[in-house]
C-alpha cells in the first residue's frame, strides 16, 4: 500500500481481478447491462435508506424524496449515475468495492471454461454488480457519503480496473453515491442520452423510485441559456403493487434479474395479491438455473420483505419452507409492524398463515409449469428436483401435492432421465395391481439391472428406478400416492396379489416344499450371516438375491449412514433362491459339503455385488471362484 498525504492506493483481491478480466471479455456482447447493475445497485442503496430512517428519521436529512439519476455527456465522454440512497463510508467503500465479499469465489472461478458464451452465464449467475462498470469504462470514479457522517467524510474512490484502485476523502454536501464512467472509445454510445434513455426504459421499469434524466431542451430554450429540467423516465412504481395485467413479460424478467442478481431468465413466476383477513402481495419467481451455493446449508435464502411498500429485510426465510429454497421473489404485507424483526417473524402466527399460503402458491405454480410446458418442467426438474425431494419430510400436510411434481427413471422406458410422474404410472398400471412398485440402487445401472426386477419384467409390471442418494428415504417418508402404497420391490415377500396367476401361487407353494432340505443346508452355511433363506419367485435370470425385511433399513440408507459414520442398526438380509436356475439344481445335488459351502458363499457374495454391495471378503471370493473354475477346466 502507499500513502500520499490522505490518497492510499490499494490492490484487489487477487480472485476480484481475475473475475474483472473475464467479466470484461465474456460481457462484451452485452454491454448494455451496467446500467441494469448500476441502477439496481442504486435502488438497493435506496431501499436501505428508507429502511433505516425508520429508527433514525435524521438520515433523510433536507433531502427526503429518494431518486437516481443519469447524466449522459459527449464532451467528457462520461455517464453518471447518481443516487441519494444510504451511501458508504470509507470502510464500506473498501469493503464493497475492492473485495468480492463472498465467499466460494476461488471455487466458483475454477468453473470458468474460456468458452465466452459459457462463462458469461456463470458471471451471469455469481452476479457481476458494480464491476460491470468496467465492460464500458476505463476509468470509474466513485463519490459517496454515507447518511449521517458530516460532509467532510466522503470519499473519492476510483479505478481503471485493472490491479489496483485509489480511495481518498473528498468533501460531498450530497448524501448518496456518484458513481462517474470514462467511457472507452468503443463505448461513446452510452454517452447519448437517447441510448440511454431506451436502455433505462428496458432495464428499469420495475425500480420503484424515479430514475430521472434530463428533459430535452427546444432550440429556443437552449439559446435563452434555460437550465435544463430532470423528468422521470421510469415507471416508478413497486411493480408487485401493479395490477397483473399492466405488467409486461419483460418488466418482469427485469424485476427478477434485479431482485435476485442473476443474469439469467426465470423459468416462470406467480404475482398475487391477497385481501381479507391478511393483506399482502407476493411476486415469486422459480430460477431457471440453480445459484452456485445451493448446497451449502447456510447460504443464502428467502424473499425481500416489504411493510406497506418500505424495504425491511433481504432474504427473510420465514415465508417458505427449507424445500422451497430455490425460490426468489418479493412479499409485501399490509400487517406487519415497519420495525419487524427476524425473531418476530418467527413467533408471528400471521407469517405462518402466510408462509402455507406461499408455499401452496409456489406449488401450484410448478404444477401449472408441468402442465402447460413439459420441457420447461424438465429444466426445472434436473436443477431443483432433489431439493423438492426433501419435501414430503419437511411438509407433511402438503405430502400428496408435492408427490404429485415428482418425477422419476421407470422400467416403461428404462431411460436415465427422470421424466414421469406418479401419475403417469399409475395410468399404465396392470389391471388388479394396487401398489406402485420401485426398486433402489447405487446408480441408474444398477438400479435398472437389479435382479429384483426379474419377474416384474417378464410380467410387463412397471417399476421405479431409483438411485438419488434421497430416494429411499423420500420413498418411506411418502409411503403411498393417490390411495397406492409404495412399495420396494427388494424388500419382504413378495407377494404380487392379483397379479399373479392362480397357477404361479402353486408352482411356488411346491417349489417351497420340494427345496426344504436345499433351504436347510444353504442355512448352514450362512448360519449369523442371513436372516433367512427362502425360494423365490421374483428372478428368471439370476440364481439368487438379496431381500431387505419388512421393517429393516434399506441398503441404501444403510450405505449411507454408514458413509457418514453413523451407528447403523445391525439387521441381516434374506437370501432368496431361484429353484429353476441351473445353478440352484446343481447346487441341490452336490453331495460334497466343502464344495456345496463354497458355493453358497459364492452366490451370497454375488448376490451383495449384483445390490451395489460390498463383499466382506474380497479375497476369499476369488479364491473361491478361481478354484471352482480351475476345477472345471480340468
Ligand atoms: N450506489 C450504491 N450505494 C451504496 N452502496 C453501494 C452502491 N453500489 C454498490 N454498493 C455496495 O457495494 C456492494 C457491492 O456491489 P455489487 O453490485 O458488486 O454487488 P451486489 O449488489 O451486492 O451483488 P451483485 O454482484 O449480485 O450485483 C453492494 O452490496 C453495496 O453494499
Amino acid at each position: 500500500m502507499s500513502a500520499t498525504a490522505e490518497k492510499e492506493t490499494m490492490g484487489f483481491q487477487t480472485e476480484a481481478k481475475q473475475l474483472l478480466k473475464l467479466m470484461i471479455h465474456s460481457l462484451y456482447s452485452n454491454k448494455e447491462i451496467f446500467l441494469r447493475e448500476l441502477i439496481s445497485n442504486a435502488s438497493d442503496a435506496a431501499d436501505k435508506l428508507r429502511f433505516e430512517s425508520l429508527e433514525a428519521p435524521e438520515l433523510l436529512e433536507e433531502d427526503p424524496d429518494l431518486k437516481i439519476t443519469v447524466v449522459t455527456n459527449k464532451d467528457t465522454k462520461t455517464i453518471t449515475i447518481t443516487d441519494n440512497g444510504i451511501g458508504m463510508s470509507k470502510d464500506e467503500v473498501i469493503q464493497n468495492l475492492g473485495t468480492i465479499a463472498r465467499s466460494g469465489t476461488a471455487e466458483y472461478l475454477k468453473n470458468l471454461t474460456g468458452d465466452k458464451k459459457k462463462d458469461a452465464q456463470l458471471i451471469g449467475q455469481f452476479g457481476v454488480g458494480f464491476y460491470s462498470a468496467f465492460i464500458v469504462a476505463d476509468r470509474v470514479e466513485v463519490f459517496t457519503r454515507r447518511a449521517g457522517l458530516p460532509a467532510n467524510e466522503a470519499v473519492h474512490w476510483e479505478s481503471t480496473g485493472e490491479a489496483d484502485f485509489s480511495i481518498e476523502p473528498v468533501e460531498r454536501a450530497e448524501r448518496g453515491t456518484q458513481v462517474v464512467l470514462h467511457l472507452r472509445d468503443d463505448s461513446l454510445d452510452f454517452a447519448d442520452d437517447w441510448r440511454v434513455r431506451s436502455v433505462i426504459k428496458k432495464y428499469s421499469d420495475h425500480i420503484s423510485l424515479p430514475v430521472m434524466m434530463y428533459k430535452s431542451q427546444s432550440e429556443e430554450e437552449i439559446k435563452e441559456g434555460a437550465l435544463p429540467e430532470f423528468e422521470t423516465i421510469n415507471e416508478a412504481k413497486a411493480l408487485w403493487v401493479r395490477n397483473r395485467t399492466e405488467v409486461k413479460d419483460e418488466e418482469y424478467i427485469e424485476f427478477y434479474k434485479h431482485i435476485s442478481h442473476d443474469f439469467n431468465e426465470p423459468l416462470t413466476w406467480s404475482h398475487n395479491k391477497v385481501e381479507g383477513k391478511l393483506e399482502y402481495a407476493s411476486l415469486l419467481y422459480i430460477p431457471e438455473k440453480a445459484p452456485f451455493d445451493m448446497w451449502n446449508r447456510d447460504a443464502n435464502r428467502g424473499v425481500k420483505l416489504y411493510v406497506q411498500r418500505t424495504f425491511i429485510m433481504d432474504e427473510a426465510e420465514q415465508f417458505l419452507p427449507l424445500y422451497l429454497r430455490f425460490v426468489k421473489g418479493v412479499v409485501d404485507s399490509n400487517d406487519l409492524s415497519l420495525n419487524v424483526s427476524r425473531e418476530i417473524l418467527q413467533k408471528d402466527p400471521n407469517v405462518d398463515s402466510m408462509k402455507s399460503a406461499l408455499t401452496k402458491r409456489v406449488l401450484d405454480m410448478l404444477e401449472k409449469l408441468a402442465k402447460k410446458d413439459t420441457e420447461k418442467y424438465q429444466t426445472f426438474w434436473k436443477t431443483f428436483g432433489q431439493v423438492l425431494k426433501e419435501g414430503p419430510a419437511e411438509d407433511f400436510a402438503n405430502r400428496e401435492k408435492i408427490a404429485k411434481l415428482l418425477r422419476f427413471a421407470t422400467s416403461h422406458d428404462n431411460k436415465a432421465e427422470q421424466t414421469h410422474s406418479l401419475d403417469d404410472y399409475i395410468a399404465r398400471m396392470k389391471e388388479g395391481q394396487k401398489e406402485i412398485f420401485y426398486v433402489v440402487g447405487e446408480s441408474h445401472a444398477m438400479a435398472s439391472n437389479s435382479p429384483h426386477l426379474e419377474v416384474f419384467r417378464k410380467k410387463g409390471i412397471e417399476v421405479l428406478l431409483l438411485s438419488d442418494r434421497v430416494d429411499d428415504w423420500l420413498m418411506n417418508q411418502l409411503g403411498e400416492y393417490d390411495g397406492k402404497q409404495l412399495k420396494d420391490v427388494g424388500r419382504g415377500e413378495l407377494d404380487l396379489g392379483e397379479l399373479d396367476a392362480e397357477e404361479d401361487k402353486k408352482q411356488k407353494e411346491k417349489l417351497a416344499k420340494e427345496h426344504k432340505d436345499l433351504v436347510e443346508r444353504v442355512q448352514g452355511i450362512l448360519e449369523g450371516k442371513v436372516q433367512e433363506v427362502r425360494v423365490t419367485n421374483r428372478l428368471t435370470d439370476s440364481p439368487a438375491c438379496l431381500v431387505v425385511g419388512d421393517y429393516d433399513i434399506g441398503m441404501q440408507m444403510k450405505r449411507i449412514l454408514e458413509q457418514a459414520g453413523q451407528d447403523v442398526p445391525d439387521s441381516k438380509p434374506i437370501f432368496e433362491l431361484n429353484p429353476e436356475h441351473p445353478l440352484v439344481q446343481k447346487l441341490d445335488k452336490e453331495a460334497d459339503e466343502d464344495r456345496f459351502g463354497d458355493l453358497v458363499e459364492i452366490l451370497f457374495d454375488q448376490a451383495h455385488l449384483a445390490e451395489g454391495a460390498d463383499i466382506e471378503d474380497p479375497s476369499a471370493y476369488i479364491r473361491k471362484l478361481n478354484k471352482l473354475l480351475l476345477e472345471m477346466s480340468r
